[in-house]
């Protein structure tokens, strides 16, 4: 039996906590034969909710569930965590875009991330999903400055898989024929989902999908307009998917990448494709299953780089404003 991997999950007993718990305890995270500790944080009014949570996954005799510890003491929470799933934040209402959360959740990402860097296993890799997340990333890693930079991370996959799957409906192809989807920037809407260098098929994309003017327009906006239509739709945000695109982002950064495939998470700039530094952005990356790294050499046409440029001044804008509310 191998030892334990201890997982830390924020807003444990919120929407994505309710989907996430139960696919990390299955095995669905870290594989079929990774026992995994729970270490599951809420605040204080959430507490008698996560009791509940925590009843349920008793109820489903997880093989691999080595423990499980609720509290809304983060530094007990945080204690001895190998991955910390930051979720835990106030999601956003119809008419409103993420980064108007940054007032009401960026204070939370400057403890958690002093928490995380007092408490947490020397490995600690850390995903921010609550929103704004390339920014509360970037509040909790300015809040670390023992946690290396390349151990923060915020998620854009659900926007890749969302991207994949509105190309392979166009495309009339199953979802798995979808690979290289790019996302850059903001997960937000002014991201950039990248059909340019995307293939179906392993064919590029835009030999498959003839209309230009539906892959410039209407898939670009779909895509950053998704989570959107989902809280139009089910009246509260997307939640299952969230959390099944949390499942595919650690899974993706502690796997080998399929051979010339890539996969999107935001990561500290380290100045790739001429981005700021030291902002949090998604990038197309490569992962060894330990290591990952920004794949380099992807082409960006002119369409592309005013997209590009675009979603980097939105972070750009987003750090300021942090930076004057003395969050980083
Ligand atoms: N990056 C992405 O692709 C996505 C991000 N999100 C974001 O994820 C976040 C969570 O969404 P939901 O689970 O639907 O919200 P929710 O409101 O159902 O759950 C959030 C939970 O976090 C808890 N919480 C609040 N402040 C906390 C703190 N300081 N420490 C620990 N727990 C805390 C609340 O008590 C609540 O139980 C939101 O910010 C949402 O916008 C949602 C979907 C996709
Ligand atoms: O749109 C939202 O507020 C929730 C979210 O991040 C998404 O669904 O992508």
């Amino acid at each position: 039996m191998k030892s334990p991997i201890t997982v830390a999950v924020t807003g444990a007993a919120g929407q994505i906590g309710y989907s996430l718990l139960f696919r990390i305890a299955s095995g669905s995270m870290f594989g079929p034969d990774q026992p995994v500790a729970l270490r599951l944080i809420e605040i204080e009014p959430g507490m008698a909710a996560l009791g509940g949570v925590v009843m349920e996954i008793d109820d489903c005799a997880f093989p691999l569930v080595h423990s499980i510890t609720p509290t809304s003491d983060i530094n007990e929470g945080f204690k001895g965590v190998n991955w910390a799933l930051l979720v835990g934040s106030v999601p956003r209402k119809a008419g409103m875009e993420r980064k108007d959360l940054l007032n009401i959740n960026g204070k939370i990402f400057t403890g958690q991330g002093q928490a995380i860097a007092k408490n947490a296993a020397s490995d600690v890799r850390v995903l921010v999903v609550g929103n704004p997340c390339n920014t509360n990333c970037l509040i909790a890693m300015n809040n670390a400055k023992d946690v290396p930079a390349d151990r923060w991370f915020a998620m854009t996959r659900l926007d890749e898989n969302r991207a994949k799957s509105q190309l392979a409906a166009k495309a009339g192809v199953h979802v798995s024929e979808v690979s290289n989807v790019a996302i850059w920037g903001n997960h937000s809407a002014t991201q950039y989902p990248d059909f340019y260098n995307a293939k179906i098929g392993g064919k590029a994309a835009t030999d498959v999908i003839k209309d230009e003017a539906w892959l410039q327009g209407e898939f670009i906006s779909t895509v950053q307009q998704r989570g959107a239509a989902i809280i139009k739709a089910r009246g509260s945000s997307s939640a299952a998917s969230a959390a099944n695109a949390v499942v595919d982002t650690v899974r993706s950064l502690t796997t080998p990448t399929p051979a010339g495939d890539w996969t999107s998470v935001a990561v500290c700039s380290d100045g790739s494709y001429g981005v700021e530094k030291d902002i949090i952005t998604s990038f197309p990356i490569r992962s060894n299953g330990s290591k990952w790294e920004i794949v380099q050499g992807v082409p960006v046409n002119e369409f592309s780089q005013g997209k590009i440029n675009a979603t980097i001044q939105e972070l750009k804008e987003e750090r300021d404003a942090v930076k004057e509310l003395g969050l980083i």
